[in-house]
């Protein structure tokens, strides 16, 4: 699988408050805003433009429009924190919603929202959820997205554990992933190793299902 680390210092400094487990909330949604718009900055780099003549007050110049604006999947709760700074760095694009929380014993994902266009076909997507841990979550996702067609695809995550990239590239979707680092392994609760908690508790609270 295609995997781009966005090892840059004003990401390394975002991703180290979030870590901090002495970060409150605010401090924590913060940063991972920040650093959502270094990944998504990232993840564009290679995207299609096309060019069209633009009037400055002077004289013609080249101007350039994004060809295919992708398509945002936040993966609730904790992708959530995500959406909003895509959207601004990528105002054309449109957003759909998945929502699951992992079951704390079996670690298996519980789905509970889907809402999503119906064809994806020749559609970039990005999936949104900072966690990619066992790779269930986002398996579940990439069949959601696979199922209506889509065949370039982005998980866009703050950390990931190399038991869910393994996950990601035995199943061989079509996906490349953008993380701000990749860390050791995941405990015996399938939480991962620094990691930097739960990602939806500590900027929303506890979950109440
Ligand atoms: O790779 P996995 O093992 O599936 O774990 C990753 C998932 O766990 C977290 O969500 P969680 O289930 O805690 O729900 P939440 O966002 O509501 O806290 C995270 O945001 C991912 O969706
Ligand atoms: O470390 C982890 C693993 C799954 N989900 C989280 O929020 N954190
Ligand atoms: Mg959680």
């Amino acid at each position: 699988m295609d995997t781009l680390v966005v090892d840059h210092p004003l990401a390394a400094v975002r991703l180290t408050l979030m870590r901090d487990a002495r970060s409150d909330s605010a401090v924590f949604r913060n940063s991972l805003r920040e650093l959502t718009q270094m990944l998504v900055y990232e993840a564009m780099r290679t995207a299609k433009v096309a060019a069209f003549d633009v009037a400055t007050p002077v004289a013609t110049a080249t101007g350039f429009r994004l060809q295919d604006p992708p398509l945002l999947v936040p993966v609730l709760r904790a992708g959530l924190g995500m959406a909003d700074q895509a959207s601004v760095m990528i105002p054309e694009a449109q957003t759909g919603f998945v929502g699951m929380a992992r079951d704390e014993t079996t670690h298996k994902p519980v789905p509970y929202l889907e809402a999503l266009p119906q064809r994806l076909e020749g559609r970039p997507v990005f999936v949104l959820d900072p966690m990619l841990a066992t790779g269930g979550s986002m398996l579940y996702t990439l069949e959601l997205l696979a199922e209506r067609g889509a065949s370039d695809i982005t998980a866009i995550c703050v950390v990931a554990a190399p038991e869910g990239i393994k996950a990601l590239e035995r199943l061989g979707y079509p996906v490349r992933l953008v993380t701000a680092a990749v860390d050791a392994e995941l405990n015996d609760d399938a939480f991962i190793v620094p990691g930097l908690g739960d990602a939806g508790d500590r900027q929303f609270g506890p979950r109440y299902s």
